[in-house]
């Protein structure tokens, strides 16, 4: 039997499958199977002959996991090397709802194919529970889990439902949102080091700005335009211009006479968001619930072309419980964000802290893993 873990496209909806993931082989099992899968573990690390997932060698670890993505967007390179799953499937999808004639009839059409692929993969597998993250990717393995009768458990990252999730709602086991009061686990799957580096901030002494790995114009546009009073005010500059802008973006600053710290990727996030007392950030899901957990205060700034404008509704939820500041680009004003940083910061932090739940990969792992005690 098994856990059938589904859907991606992009990377916040796949990062949601691995942290599940790491959480199903690593803690979830200790409840019931731990020590025999760190025996297991003990055993394989010193064989290197075996390389394939704990869950596939011993027939006395029960839980099998597997993965049903699709060949487009990043499903492969997040998940084809994957050795936690017993078996990874990439079926030939194609996003339906933003083709138009002949190319929404094929995409269909596609999806019709690999809709009765992926239900030959639940019977397989035996799959006890089917675990979508949403995107097109998840699309037909959770046609084919509702087909059989396999219960359904969705994730939804945003606060504006995907259509695909809102589609399958009212036919899943469970829907799982940080933004609902009815879901069954509220915390967001966020890395513990976000956490560990939770602390309250009081003056805004270190800025950050983050506008993704591939850079804001709107985000790095602000801050160009308000450095030369960050300097004056004394604050420290640390700016995320994306992989593309670095270079303009530093020239800027050189011009301007003003240090800043700047890079485009960084594995190093949680580090500097440690550093800074006040974010300007684009809401994606992931970084709105990092920098959330790591207590830091944010004026955001949503990127405008987000389906559903989501990351809009992201920024919201936290505005409404006055937890955050929130600007559409088009809103965006000089003198406006700086009297932000003379706002009462502890309380956002406090705030923060105090509503943040911990622990949402384990929880949505112990939920999952429910269904195969069943
Ligand atoms: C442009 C767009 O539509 N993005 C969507 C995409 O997320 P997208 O992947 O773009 O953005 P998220 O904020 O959800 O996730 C970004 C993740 O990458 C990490 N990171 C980022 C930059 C970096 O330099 N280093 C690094 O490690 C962050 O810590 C975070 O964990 O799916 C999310 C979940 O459906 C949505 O909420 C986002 O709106």
């Amino acid at each position: 039997m098994s856990i059938v873990m589904t859907g991606g496209g992009t990377g916040g909806h796949l990062a949601i499958v691995r942290a599940v993931k790491e959480q199903l082989v690593n803690n979830a099992d200790k409840r019931d199977q731990g020590a025999e899968l760190r025996a297991y573990k003990e055993v394989s690390q010193s064989d290197t002959s075996q390389n394939s997932s704990p869950f596939t060698l011993h027939s006395s670890l029960p839980t099998k996991l597997v993965y049903i993505g699709s060949t487009k967007g990043q499903d492969r390179q997040w998940f084809e090397d994957d050795v936690d799953f017993e078996a990874k499937y990439f079926l030939k999808t194609k996003g339906v709802v933003n083709q138009r004639g002949i190319g929404k009839l094929q995409a269909l059409w596609m999806m019709f194919k690999a809709f009765l692929e992926a239900r030959k993969l639940l019977k397989k597998h035996h799959a006890k529970v089917v675990f979508s993250v949403g995107g097109f990717s998840a699309a037909a393995t959770a046609f084919a889990a509702k087909s059989l009768g396999i219960p359904l458990v969705i994730h939804e990252q945003n606060a504006a439902q995907g259509s695909l999730n809102r589609l399958l709602k009212p036919f899943s086991a469970a829907f799982i949102s940080s933004y609902l009061e009815e879901s069954p686990i509220k915390a967001y799957p966020v890395k513990e080091v976000f956490f560990q580096n939770a602390h309250i901030r009081k003056k805004a002494n270190t800025v950050i700005f983050l506008g993704g790995s591939q850079g804001a114009r709107a985000i790095n546009e602000l801050a160009l335009s308000i450095a030369p009073e960050l300097k004056e005010r004394g604050i420290k500059i640390i700016h995320q211009a994306g992989s593309n802008h670095i270079e303009e973006v530093e020239n800027t600053y050189k011009e301007l006479g003003i240090e800043a710290e700047v890079f485009g990727f960084t594995t190093k996030l949680a580090d500097y968001m440690n550093e800074a007392d006040f974010a300007i950030a684009r809401a994606g899901a992931s970084t709105l619930w990092e920098l959330s957990a790591a207590a830091l205060p944010t004026l955001f700034v949503p990127y405008p072309y987000a389906a559903g404008d989501h990351q809009y509704h992201n920024a919201k939820f936290l505005v409404d419980k006055e937890l955050a500041w929130l600007m559409k680009e088009n809103e965006i004003g000089k003198e406006k964000v700086l009297a932000l940083l003379d706002e009462n910061l502890e309380i956002k932090s406090r705030g923060l802290m105090e509503i943040v739940e911990k622990d949402g990969s384990r929880e949505i792992a112990l939920f999952l893993k429910a269904f195969t005690d069943k």
